[in-house]
């Protein structure tokens, strides 16, 4: 049975520290078995607290790393409203200062001249899904090694809104949106059943602002959330909050909190 476990930290600066080593240790682990780490950053405020720490890290082989996307905008690659913009400007700069880059064929980003087309845009990136994940033939879903997941006020994860269509899809890895009710409308996601296949799932909010939206999700299981159906089938839910976004819970809260 998978497990939740919910991690609250004083300050922002002290989640990014451990996110920072339990991405560190998921990547030495994901190396170690497969000889590759499989990981989906989400956009928003995600990029800048994962990696505040994780790009100084010194023992992580960044050279293994294969980077997707949970989710993203259908826009230029550097545009401001890019997810793509965000990991390169809190991560991938950085390593490449230190020589230690990730391979840029190893970096999933979108064919950016088929923004106007979503559908094509998740079509490409479903390709490229495949050839990482090139056993594709045999396999009904990928399985990811760590999935990191921000939420909005509303309970959406990845660009999977509530009471959207897209919740329903059963089999597809990837899908379009050109109705998101956040800005920019237009968006590629993964998709719930490929979310659920993965080994780890990480959630990352912080902020008073996320308060109630966590005590949902975690206390009060509200299923019009999104996030509340993101439940791996094999792996385990961890969740990195600072005091602020953690202070609803009570200790009815089935789950771990220090870690
Ligand atoms: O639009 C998006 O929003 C969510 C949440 O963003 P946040 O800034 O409130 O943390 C994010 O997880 C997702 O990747 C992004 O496209």
């Amino acid at each position: 049975m998978s497990l939740t476990k919910v991690y609250s930290f004083e300050t922002n600066d002290k989640v990014s520290q451990a996110l920072g080593e339990f991405i560190a240790q998921a990547s030495s682990e994901s190396i170690a078995r497969n000889g590759r780490f499989t990981i989906a950053f989400s956009g928003g405020s995600l990029p800048a607290t994962a990696c505040k720490y994780l790009r100084n890290n010194q023992n992580i082989d960044f050279s293994k790393w294969y980077v997707f996307f949970a989710d993203e905008r259908c826009v230029k690659l550097d545009s401001h409203d890019s997810n793509f913009r965000l990991v390169r400007e809190e991560l991938l700069d950085y390593l490449v200062q230190q020589n230690r880059s990730i391979p840029a064929d190893q970096v999933m980003v979108i064919n950016d001249d088929l923004i106007h087309e979503p559908a094509k845009v998740a079509d490409d990136y479903l390709v490229k899904m495949q050839s990482v994940f090139a056993e594709a033939n045999k396999i009904r879903f990928p399985e990811f090694d760590l999935i990191l997941l921000g939420i909005g006020p509303d309970g959406h994860t990845c660009s999977l809104f509530p009471k959207h269509p897209l919740l329903e899809v059963k089999n597809d890895w990837v899908a379009s949106i050109d109705d998101s009710p956040k800005e920019p409308p237009q968006r590629i996601t993964l998709t719930l059943p490929v979310v659920n296949h993965a080994r780890r799932v990480a959630f990352v909010v912080t902020g008073a602002g996320k308060k109630s939206t966590v005590k949902a999700i975690l206390d009060e299981k509200n299923t019009h959330m999104p996030a509340s159906l993101v439940a791996p089938i094999k792996g385990d839910s961890y969740w990195f909050l600072d005091d602020a976004a953690a202070k609803g819970l009570t200790e009815n809260t089935p789950t771990e909190f220090k870690l």
